[in-house]
């Protein structure tokens, strides 16, 4: 799947419920629980251009708490690959600076509402789909690079080894249409587990209701 053939998908499936902010940052709030999208204004002039990646308050509004944030992340990867999914007990805040990314957040809390259900954003250039992503921890998130990829990401928490899951790619439960069924993974991202192995007395797995 092209990169144009992915983004008009992808606008079908990001569902917005409402949205609060200023002009310059709207605050989106997704068909799942404690992940927000965040659409900035863009400002264009002879030298470039310019746009606001962060506002505290707008942010806070919508979460009804106060965040901060510990640690910053930059990771850069080449066309092809996908690095995810990874549930982490830390808020992150996703940037695509450059290059072009298919972001997908999955609600990987088995006691949420709206276990199993992923959301799909499109990252990075050009320029107008400079968005960002929250998502609340205890959500799992993962990205597929269309191009080479440096994407940041800012977490509340720093970063501790041994406090962090993951979930399978490809989970039949989850179902995302991935741009291509053969990426280049880590060798931790390819034994991730599935759902229905991390939570195999879920009442989505009962017999007869989940394959
Ligand atoms: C995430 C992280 C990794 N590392 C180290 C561990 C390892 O040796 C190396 C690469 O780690 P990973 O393979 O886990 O990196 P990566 O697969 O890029 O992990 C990231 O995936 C995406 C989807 C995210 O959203 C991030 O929050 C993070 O989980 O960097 C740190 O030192 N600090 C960190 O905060």
């Amino acid at each position: 799947m092209n990169w144009a053939a992915c983004r008009a998908r992808v606008a079908l499936v990001t569902v917005a419920h409402s949205n609060r902010g200023s002009g310059r940052l709207r605050v989106i709030e997704t068909a799942i629980e404690g992940c927000l999208l965040l659409e900035t204004a863009i400002f264009e002039d002879t030298r470039g251009w310019f746009l606001e990646t962060y506002r505290q308050s707008p942010i806070g509004a919508v979460l009804g708490r106060p965040h901060r944030f510990s640690q910053g992340n930059h990771s850069r990867s080449k066309p092809g690959v996908l690095r995810g999914f990874h549930t982490e007990p830390w808020d992150k805040f996703v940037y695509v600076s450059r290059g072009m990314a298919l972001c997908v957040v999955a609600d990987t809390r088995p006691d949420s509402p709206t276990f199993g259900k992923t959301a799909r954003f499109l990252l990075g250039d050009p320029p107008h789909h400079r968005h960002r992503v929250f998502l609340q921890k205890g959500l799992s998130n993962a990205f597929y690079c269309f191009t080479e990829v440096d994407y940041l990401n800012d977490v509340s928490e720093e970063f501790d080894p041994n406090n962090r899951g993951g979930v399978l790619w490809s989970d039949p439960f989850l179902g995302v249409e991935w741009p291509t069924a053969e990426p280049i993974l880590s060798e931790k991202d390819a034994l991730l587990p599935t759902l229905k192995e991390l939570y195999p007395d879920h009442p989505v797995f009962a017999v007869g209701l989940h394959a």
